[in-house]
């Protein structure tokens, strides 16, 4: 395509939203008008099919529930007063509780008040809050906010070796819908346990989020913490920024709840329209159906050309990547749906991954992200006529211009500057637009039953460590892996219990090696006394 009919391509197709000052080009994604026209039924019913979800359907139909994260931001969409009520309740009191927090009305014991946050929770309970912290966290919070988001103990053992000398002023909010999950439970306990060797009393520094009826809600409400705020069994972890989930962490940091509430329901506005052109929802899906044959054939790379907006493309990794990769349709066919996502930030990647990206294996579509404005105040000039804001501008146009011209595609999104507004936006389009893609589909987007599947192995394992640490401590001698293994009844395991040994071992925990353990036949397990 020569260059005028790019730029009337990029014309013809440019999307734009004056109240959010935010642009959308799919201009570099290579579908015709045929196309367009072929994939017209399929939109109309990913529009009808959205417009039920939004009433209250029951769009998640394995888990019969509602999905209804986007009654959040506009509470009168909601399909019964009793749930606009709820959320019109939850609002105001996350607002009043963050308010009272940051003010030193809710202190904690013999303190002033709370200087930390303390997060713990996991994927859609960390993700958001995470990716909200990053890109708009002010520089002095009221309150700093940190994550315990894994089970990995030297990860926690550095993020309290951090809070030490401020855990008598941490504010824990521990996260999670199913109240269950194990990583958050441990990093509860953990958290929990250095509480209790500094004095302190974790139940009045506590919050929880979590879901009605949970076993974290018992608890906390048992124990007497602080506050409980609510996690609707109709809000997906994946999508659940907009709830508690992250409104609660971005109030104690004084981040406009509101705005972000504002931005998304701007967004939600324009991406109800039922015209694919008028849609940006609609178009980002329509790229990514052609980009991968509707089959995810292609991956998704997320570039923002923005420090803050880092990590956009974790967030995005698993509300694209739980929401759409699934092994079945709606109809029960085996598909195996989804599309891959990965990404850092430019100009950075430039230098690390993007040599693959333009010349490599052209297994991806890039999604570019454009922040117009470069920063609060002058820019110094680093050439004549050139601010780093001019490089940084420079290297995202160069980079769509040389992965264009190797018939690499991407999607441009640009948005006027990384604010609550327009973060709320960004979240909402992205909500949508999966949601969408899930119709294109037909793909159940809001339930991850293969995440189960991990779950249950894990417990498997650990029933298995138990196993074999009882029959070393019936043995009276070191036994064989194979030995072992027929002794804890699972002689079909030994590769397990070899991995099991090496890691009791490492840690000193009631077993050793004796040999090489690079020979697993040769060497025998012994209790440790
Ligand atoms: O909020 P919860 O129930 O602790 O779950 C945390 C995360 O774990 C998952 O259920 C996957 O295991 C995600 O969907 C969810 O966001």
């Amino acid at each position: 395509m020569d260059a005028a009919a790019l730029w009337q391509r990029y014309k013809d197709w440019l999307y734009y939203h004056e109240g959010l000052g935010f642009y959308l080009d799919v201009s570099r994604m290579g579908f015709d008008d045929a196309f367009v026209a072929d994939m017209q039924p399929r939109f109309a019913k990913a529009f009808a099919d959205m417009a039920a979800l939004e009433a209250g359907a029951i769009a998640n139909p394995d888990e019969n529930r509602m999905v209804g994260h986007y009654w959040l931001r506009d509470a009168d969409l909601a399909p019964t007063p009793e749930l606009k009520q709820d959320i019109l309740d939850t609002l105001t009191s996350i607002e009043q509780f963050a308010s009272q927090v940051r003010t030193g009305g809710i202190y904690p014991p013999g303190q002033e008040r709370f200087t930390e946050v303390l997060s713990i929770g996991i994927g859609g309970s960390a993700l958001g809050p995470q990716f909200v912290a990053q890109a708009l966290g002010p520089d002095f919070p009221p309150l700093a906010i940190h994550f315990i988001d894994n089970t990995d103990p030297e990860g926690i053992d550095r993020i309290l070796a951090r809070l030490e000398d401020k855990l008598s002023t941490t504010l824990v909010i521990v996260t999670s819908k199913s109240g269950g999950t194990a990583e958050t439970r441990n990093g509860m306990v953990e958290v929990r346990t250095r509480f209790e060797q500094r004095g302190l009393s974790f139940p009045k520094q506590a919050v929880a989020i979590t879901g009605r009826g949970s076993k974290l809600e018992n608890q906390a409400l048992s124990e007497g913490w602080l506050a409980t705020f609510p996690m609707r069994d109709w809000v997906g972890g994946r999508t659940s920024e907009l709830s508690a989930v992250g409104l609660l962490p971005a109030a104690l940091q004084n981040i406009s709840i509101r705005s972000i509430l504002g931005g998304a329901r701007e967004m939600d506005a324009a991406t109800r329209v039922p015209d694919l052109r008028r849609n940006p929802a609609a178009l980002i899906a329509l790229a990514w159906y052609y980009a991968g044959n509707g089959k995810g054939e292609k991956d998704m790379v997320v570039l923002p050309y923005k420090d803050s907006l880092l990590l956009f493309s974790r967030y995005l990794q698993q509300l694209v990547m739980e929401s759409l990769g699934k092994e079945k349709d709606l109809d029960g066919n085996l598909v195996y749906q989804g599309i891959a996502v990965y990404g850092n930030k430019g100009s950075t990647d430039q230098h690390a991954y993007v040599q693959q990206l333009r010349e490599g294996v052209a297994s991806f579509f890039v999604t570019f992200i454009e922040v117009l404005k470069d920063r609060s105040g002058d820019s110094v000039e680093m050439e004549p006529g050139a601010t780093s804001g001019d490089f940084l501008f420079g290297f995202l146009q160069g980079t769509r211009k040389a992965l264009y011209e190797n018939q690499r595609q991407s999607i441009t999104l640009t948005i006027p500057e990384v604010n609550a507004h327009t973060v709320g936006a960004m979240i909402a389009l992205y909500e949508r637009a999966v949601g969408f893609y899930a119709s294109l589909v037909n793909i159940n987007a809001y339930h991850q039953p293969g995440v189960e599947a991990g779950k249950l192995a894990a417990a498997g394992v650990l029933d298995l460590q138990q196993a074999v640490v009882n029959a070393l401590a019936q043995s009276s001698e070191p036994l064989t892996l194979r030995d072992l293994a027929a002794a804890a009844g699972a002689p079909d395991q030994v590769e397990t219990i070899y991995a099991i040994a090496r890691h009791l071992h490492a840690n000193q925990r009631s077993l050793a090696i004796q040999g090489n353990p690079g020979h697993p036949d040769a060497i025998k397990i012994a209790a440790l006394k």
